[in-house]
């Protein structure tokens, strides 16, 4: 029996992650790439940008593209501000967003929540696609229901707008989950220099570095008495997250509640 193809829009195609997502449509024999949003080049051939051999429409406007392609899912890989406008506007319209995109606040996260129970159909924000980075989470999840000290360290290119990373974020999110409030350090500790300590997710410290050469790193480092724990992912490359993007996809077509984050999908 033949199935039908899942039909993807992808918002933010010529940046460094939908360059790759566009290659895995392409790779994948159940989806097909039906428009791009861009917002530039718009009424252009994507195959009108060099590197790219797709004959779809670029569209700057979303509810445009959406209303001439009628796409099943939304990939959007944009930035902060942009990537939750078009996370909203896909629900309002029925189509279903796998989020890369990071940045987003908790009430963000919240209102989508929301929109999606309203609008009854599935959505997935996942702040790394990359399996080994999931599990780097849910290994520092397991870890710190044995060691109460942590301190987290994300390392990126510097052509990143959000720190922390909403992998740092995440990560964050998931050991205090697990873990008793506990602000880190000494309780008298003065930063000399402000930020000297990094950002602060209920006493975890998080660490921002962003160097040209790196693409996505992070270390979570746990200390006791007399040992240290170190789990450390890292991303060499964008292809590294494109078999979550896959699952992503897949998955949303099955959803209809918000999944926040893969490790929720992956056992
Ligand atoms: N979830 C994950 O596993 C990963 C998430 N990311 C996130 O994905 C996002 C994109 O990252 P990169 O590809 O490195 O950035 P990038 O800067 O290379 O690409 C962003 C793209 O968005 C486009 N864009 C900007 N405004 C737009 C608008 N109004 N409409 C349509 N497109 C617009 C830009 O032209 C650019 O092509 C970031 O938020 C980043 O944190 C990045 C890597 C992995
Ligand atoms: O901007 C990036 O590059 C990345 N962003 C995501 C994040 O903020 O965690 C995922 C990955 O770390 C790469």
């Amino acid at each position: 029996m033949m199935m039908e193809k899942v039909k993807i829009v992808i918002a933010g195609a010529r940046g460094r992650m939908g360059t790759e997502a566009v290659n895995l449509v392409n790779e994948t024999e159940q989806f097909e790439l039906v428009g791009v949003v861009d917002h530039k080049h718009d009424g252009k051939l994507l195959s009108e940008i060099e590197g790219f051999h797709n004959d779809v429409r670029i569209y700057s406007d979303i509810k445009k593209c959406f209303f001439e392609t009628n796409p099943d899912v939304l990939i959007d890989l944009t930035t902060p501000e942009v990537g939750k406008v078009h996370t909203k506007i896909a629900l309002e319209n029925g189509v279903r967003p796998v989020v890369g995109t990071t940045g987003f606040s908790d009430s963000d996260l919240k209102e989508l929540e929301k929109l999606t129970e309203e609008k009854g159909i599935g959505a997935i924000i996942a702040p790394n696609f990359a399996i080994g980075a999931i599990l780097m989470m849910k290994f520092s999840q397991m870890a710190a229901k044995y060691f109460q000290d942590v301190e987290i360290i994300e390392l990126h290119h510097d052509q990143k707008l959000d720190a922390p990373s909403g992998t740092g974020i995440k990560t964050a999110e998931m050991i205090a989950s697990v873990r008793e409030e506990k602000k880190q350090g000494h309780p008298n500790e003065k930063e000399i220099l402000a930020g000297a300590r990094g950002a602060d997710y209920e006493g975890i410290r998080l660490h921002s570095v962003r160097l040209p050469g790196l693409i996505a790193h992070q270390e979570v480092l746990f200390g006791g008495n007399g040992q240290s724990l170190t789990i450390r992912h890292d991303s060499y490359n964008r292809v590294s997250f494109m078999s979550g993007v896959k699952l992503a996809v897949e998955t949303v077509m099955k959803a209809n509640v918000l999944v926040y984050g893969l490790e929720n999908i992956i056992e």
